[in-house]
């Protein structure tokens, strides 16, 4: 039988857990509570959640920059922090670069001389000349070539964004470290620098480490997602997993937006799930068996996604499952789509119709929840 060889990974955390004590009253909080994952080699993996969810914390123990009260940290197989063994590896022995919100650029000095700082006095340090070389060929990858000259005062945000992801790079980071690096640019250059970041991570091919409370950005971006909500881990995937297949209802409702609908399981046959709503009856065909057995009663969330509920007229005749007959109480043209808002009796759900979709407020219409994409989330 032939051995398979497991690439190790570039970064693996078990058991993390760090605490604060409020300086004001002595209040004591867990900011990472249980953190474990493996970041695969060369991969972009997210850190995503709301704020003070304890992304930042855990990328400051990832840095060295905080010291966590129990767990243990690997990079590329080397064991750089312990709290078992009182192991504690000082950021600059890490093979990290970071490059914090604020970017961390030195305002009296101009780009070049930013840039190449960590080659005069990092940890590989290297002749006036080929520093040269290098920052020039990298502030060129980064299209900054021309800027060189320039106070680092005088570039545009996004350009200030390049110049530290240049920097960074220029250390020959094994993992590089990213917290929120564009909360502080507008929307649209946001999108714009998303797609780049990516394409320059990929180009470099170096494990990266984001941190953003923006789904839009994890979805965009990453190879894996970790959603994070008060310092533990809820769901670990890929994009695709992580808005598809929920396994909560925090995450159901922080990625994307979610229909969601108190239930209780009315039948189960191993493929599908009917719960029992204050709606009626719906049929779920995704969910995860739990550990035990499903029993009529159990509680659960019915979960599904707007662009899941097609808005019929009232006069459709169906005899699909998960057809309920619903009043519209508003609707948003958005260019593309129309978003409509109806009650189902109490309860209100969301529905992404066609842009010119022609329903008003008070009309009477029924409401189709695709089974195959209704979530059977366990409460
Ligand atoms: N130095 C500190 N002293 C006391 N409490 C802290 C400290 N740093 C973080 N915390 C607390 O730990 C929790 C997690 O904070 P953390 O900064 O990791 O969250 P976050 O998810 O990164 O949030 P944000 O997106 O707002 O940066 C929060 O409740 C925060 O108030």
């Amino acid at each position: 039988m032939q051995n398979t060889v497991v690439p190790e990974p570039a970064v693996a955390i078990s058991g993390l857990e760090k605490h604060f004590t409020r300086k004001q009253n002595g209040e004591v909080s867990l900011a990472v509570d249980n953190v474990g994952f493996t970041v695969a080699r060369g991969s972009f993996f997210t850190l995503l959640g709301p704020s003070g969810c304890g992304k930042t914390t855990t990328l400051r123990c990832l840095a060295g920059l905080e010291s966590a009260d129990r767990g243990e940290i690997a990079m590329n197989g080397r064991s750089v922090f312990s709290a078992g063994a009182r192991r504690d590896v000082a950021p600059e022995d890490r093979p990290i670069a970071m490059v914090p919100q604020s970017y961390g650029i030195w305002p009296h000095m101009k780009v070049f001389d930013n840039a190449a700082f960590p080659l005069r006095h990092g940890r590989t340090t290297c002749s006036r000349g080929e520093a040269r070389t290098r920052v020039l060929a990298m502030l060129d990858q980064v299209g900054l070539a021309e800027y060189a000259d320039r106070w680092s005062t005088q570039l545009s945000g996004g350009q200030q964004q390049r110049l530290a992801l240049a920097r960074a790079l220029l250390c020959e980071p094994e993992v590089l470290l990213l917290d929120e690096p564009l909360s502080n640019l507008d929307a649209k250059l946001r999108a714009q620098l998303r797609a780049e970041l990516r394409s320059f991570q990929q180009k470099f091919g170096v494990t990266t480490i984001y941190v953003t409370h923006d789904q839009g950005e994890a979805l965009a971006m990453s190879d894996t997602i970790v959603v994070m909500n008060r310092g533990r881990i809820e769901q670990i995937g890929a994009p695709a997993e992580i808005y598809d297949s929920p396994a909560s209802r925090f995450v159901a409702d922080f990625v994307g937006s979610a229909n969601l609908v108190a239930g209780v399981v009315d039948r189960h046959d191993g493929d599908v799930i009917e719960a029992k709503t204050a709606i009626g009856t719906v049929r779920c065909a995704r969910f995860t068996t739990p550990a035990e057995p499903v029993s009529p009663g159990r509680e659960l969330h019915v979960c599904v996604r707007p662009e899941h509920v097609r808005v019929l007229t009232a006069a459709t005749a169906t005899t699909e499952p998960n057809v309920f007959t619903a009043r519209v109480t508003a609707t948003e043209y958005l260019g593309d789509r129309r978003e409509v808002t109806v009650a189902v009796d109490d309860l209100v759900l969301r529905a992404h119709a066609d842009a010119h979709l022609d329903a008003r407020p008070g009309d009477e219409v029924r409401v189709a929840l695709d089974p195959e994409w209704t979530i059977a989330l366990w409460t």
